[in-house]
């Protein structure tokens, strides 16, 4: 994949130095090359891109030189331009006279300075040998990443394919914009998807509003369905009501349902299920905060797991009262302090609110009354 597009990738192969760093000996500072004792008579000038000082420099010569520009064969060491003084040669002193001046070179310049041996001189892979593994296979492709990539020498990047994930959004009732007229309800499960989804390691190839109905469910399902995806999202439906036929068209279709529902609060409709063709289908309810607990818990892991990304692992003190569940886990959103986890309430099951001032879930086991408890992240704003 071209560099400008791996972004949020994973390595799929250990990225090595194509290239070593420097490439060739280089010198460190704006000044001059010298070799042999001083003083030294300028004999060129070398800027970085600029062409090479091609003979050997030999004693008592120096060659003006930049920043990053190849030294001369032979060069000693590189003295930087303010530690050196520099003299237009009288013809016919015996010893050149030396003033601090400008920095300027002709053919009867000297310069003058103390030379320590292999000063300000990057020899060649001196940062990174040629061939090195600079990093492992699963590194996170960051900006970082992309810019340590470029200076080793690559274009393109072999990194794991990000899942690609359609989204389904059910429900009749369900508007795309503006304010919803009575009855009706604005998706807001749709728009924190994609998000959500990137932050995990995927990326959502398409959305599809579906009317309520089992038709157009099934054929959105079906293996000749379009919009090719590793994991498909339903949104809505996976209750038991009139409305809700998920399970049904699942088993019309011959689907493995994996997980059934699970013990937690909110967001226990929630379903995993293998498609005959092999495509992954992930359930989330209706009500918006049941669907990011569920895709918090099933979906995101979900992702990592097929995009290589670590799974992470939090646990913290409760810094406030929580009412526990008598039979299903709670997910409870919380604002992480030094105290502890604060829980912020607002965390009805039709409601973004508790969760857009949290910063995490605390995972509240049936009738917890203890002091940790594990943490499940919130994706972060960029
Ligand atoms: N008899 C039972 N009824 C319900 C149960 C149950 O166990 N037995 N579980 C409740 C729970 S918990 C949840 S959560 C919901 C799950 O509902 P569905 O996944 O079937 O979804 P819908 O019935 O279509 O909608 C539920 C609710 O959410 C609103 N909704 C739907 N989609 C969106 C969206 N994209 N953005 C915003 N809001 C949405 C919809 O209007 C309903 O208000 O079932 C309970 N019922
Ligand atoms: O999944 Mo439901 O929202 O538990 O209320």
């Amino acid at each position: 994949m071209p560099l400008s597009e791996a972004l949020g990738s994973r390595l799929a192969a250990p990225l090595r130095a194509l290239v070593a760093v420097p490439g060739v000996d280089v010198s460190a500072m704006d000044g001059y090359a010298v070799t042999g004792e001083g003083p030294w008579r300028m004999v060129g000038r070398v800027l970085a891109g600029g062409s090479l000082y091609e003979a050997e420099l030999r004693p008592g010569e120096a060659v003006e030189i930049a920043t990053g520009a190849p030294v001369p064969a032979g060069t000693e060491a590189v003295l930087p331009w303010e530690r050196v003084t520099v003299a237009p040669h009288s013809r016919g002193d015996a010893v050149p006279r030396m003033q601090a001046a400008t920095p300027a070179w002709g053919e009867d310049v000297w310069i003058e300075g103390v030379a320590e041996a292999g000063r300000h001189i990057r020899r060649r892979g001196e940062d990174i040998a040629e061939g090195a593994v600079v990093l492992g296979a699963g590194a996170a492709v960051t900006p970082v990443l992309l810019g340590l990539a470029a200076g080793l020498g690559h274009d393109e990047l072999l990194v794991r394919p990000k899942p690609r994930v359609a989204v389904l959004v059910t429900g009749d009732e369900v508007v795309q914009e503006g304010l919803p007229a009575p009855g009706r309800v604005r998706d807001a499960i749709g728009p924190f998807l994609p998000g959500l989804v990137e932050w995990a390691g995927g990326q959502v190839t398409s959305t599809l509003r579906l009317p309520d109905g089992p038709l157009p469910l099934h054929d959105a399902l079906a293996p000749s369905a379009p919009a090719p995806s590793d994991v498909l999202v339903v949104c809505g439906a996976s209750s038991k009501g009139p409305a809700d036929h998920l399970r049904k068209v699942l088993g019309d279709l011959g689907a493995d349902v994996l997980v059934d529902g699970v013990a937690v609060r909110p967001g226990h409709p929630q379903l995993l299920a293998r498609l005959p063709a092999g495509r992954l289908l992930v359930g989330l309810p209706g009500n918006p905060f049941a669907a990011l607990a569920a895709a918090l818990t099933l979906l995101a892991p979900m992702l990592r797991e097929l995009a290589g990304t670590p799974a992470r692992h939090e646990t913290s003190a409760l810094a406030g009262p929580v009412r526990a569940h008598p039979r299903d886990t709670r997910l409870v959103p919380v604002r992480r302090s030094s105290r502890g986890a604060v829980p912020v309430g607002h965390d009805r099951p039709g409601s973004l609110w508790g969760a857009a001032l949290a910063d995490a879930l605390a995972v509240v086991p049936p009738g917890w009354s203890g002091d940790q408890v594990e943490l499940i992240e919130l994706p972060a704003g960029v």
